[in-house]
């Protein structure tokens, strides 16, 4: 068994993953984090493999580094990520049930005004951070609109969720400050997933609605989901596409020349960015996987973005082609918890970069971009840019 002492949850691996990446796949089919003391897999084939069989690689000890058989989980766990069936399936139908494609295709026209407004506003001023600027205000508007969250208290929202994000790995910096950071939000969260305060008719309500037949502290748990999937994942991907698109003018040309590519374009950005980067599993049983038997009990890191990268399932996969069949990647997950917003994540970047195409004629950095260090997330703290 090979074993590497790589450290995913260094700042300067979490920086730039991707040498680390090509170390994992080279090393083998499955290898142990010296580290961490935990298996890890980063091929396509592998990763798949895990991901489709729930029953043998569990969530229900927690996604992250945590085991939640031996160590109290900081927040409850989720009954969706962090539940395996027969619970996790009536959790995930509960949320189906609301968020249907249907549903999910209602929201176009909304999310169209608001992309609308948003470019006007940004190439009237030419140079902004696309970050701030760009990649959270439309998330951080349309998302919490959606769930019928109030206007005031939103700025709650980023802070919770890097420390949910943060919360899947090591007991690090990252987590321990985002700790310190999110102790408002995590009140402001608690309270924000209870119905009344909750906008009737909005996708939180819908939920308290169809999940009758669990307690109240379920239907809230089942929105705190949302909240802490909903905007983090969303407004990386937005800032790492608008960073594709600078440093690939020729796609950014591509996707000018036809607009109506941009639901491809951000698949394409979702499978060479990979904003959720890394998940974990439990092995409920010893399991021959890649070569290598892994006993019961044991912590599995997927890799996620490395499996997204991998020249055994994808040709030439360090290039960023927005002409590319992207569907197939994990950036989304796989099986019974494959995302269930990804939906609502692609009309979001759809409609968005297909407005900024539609109205902006170059990208170009105005500025290094700064990146944002999390244990789960990668994507962009600042991206100073000039549009024209
Ligand atoms: C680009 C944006 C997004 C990315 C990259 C992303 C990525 C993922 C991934 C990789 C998983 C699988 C987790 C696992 O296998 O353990 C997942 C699950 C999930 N996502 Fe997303 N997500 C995004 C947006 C969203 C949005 C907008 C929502 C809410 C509307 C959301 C809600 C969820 C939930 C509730 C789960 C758990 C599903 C389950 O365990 O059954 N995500 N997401
Ligand atoms: O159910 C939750 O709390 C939850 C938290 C984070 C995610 C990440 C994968 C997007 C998904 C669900």
């Amino acid at each position: 068994m090979i074993t590497l002492d790589d450290d995913p949850f260094a700042d300067e691996t979490l920086a730039d993953p991707l040498p680390m990446h090509r170390r994992l796949r080279d090393a083998g089919a499955v290898v142990r984090l010296g580290r961490y003391d935990v298996w890890a897999m980063a091929r396509a084939a592998e990763v798949a493999q895990a991901l489709n069989d729930p029953d043998t690689f569990c969530s229900s000890a927690g996604v992250g580094l945590s085991d939640f058989r031996k160590e109290t989980p900081w927040r409850p766990p989720s009954l969706l990520l962090e539940a395996d069936e027969p619970e996790h399936a009536l959790a995930r139908h509960t949320v189906t049930s609301v968020l249907t494609p249907k549903v999910v295709k209602t929201y176009r026209d909304t999310f169209a005004r608001e992309a609308e407004t948003l470019v006007a506003s940004l190439l009237a001023r030419g140079e902004f951070d696309a970050v701030a600027d760009f990649a959270e205000a439309f998330p951080l508007k349309v998302f919490p609109d959606a769930v019928g969250l109030p206007a005031e208290g939103r700025e709650h929202l980023l802070p919770y969720g890097a420390l949910v994000f943060n919360g899947f790995g090591p007991r690090n910096h990252l987590f321990t400050e985002a700790m310190e950071r999110g102790a408002a939000a995590r009140e402001w969260i608690a309270e924000h997933c209870r119905a009344e305060n909750l906008a009737p008719g909005g996708l939180g309500a819908r939920i308290h609605e169809a999940a009758a037949d669990f307690s109240e502290e379920e239907r809230a748990l089942l929105v705190r989901s949302f909240l802490s999937a909903g905007v983090d994942t969303t407004v990386h991907a937005l800032g790492n596409a608008v960073l594709c698109f600078a440093e690939h003018p020729d796609q950014w040309a591509a996707l000018r020349e036809a607009p109506d590519r941009s639901r491809a374009a951000f698949e394409e950005v979702v499978r060479f960015t990979s904003p959720v980067q890394t998940f974990f599993r439990t092995t409920t049983r010893d399991v021959e996987i890649g070569g290598a038997a892994i006993p019961a009990g044991e912590k599995v890191l997927l890799f996620l973005a490395a499996a997204n990268r991998d020249p055994r399932r994808w040709p030439d996969p360090d290039t960023f082609d927005i002409t590319r069949r992207a569907n197939g990647h994990v950036g989304f997950g796989a099986g019974v918890h494959a995302c269930v917003g990804q939906m609502f994540a692609r009309l979001e970047g759809e409609v968005l970069l297909a407005e900024l195409a539609r109205r902006v004629t170059t990208i170009e950095l105005a500025g290094e971009p700064r990146p944002q260090l999390s244990n789960t997330l990668r994507g962009l703290a600042s991206l100073p840019v000039r549009v024209r």
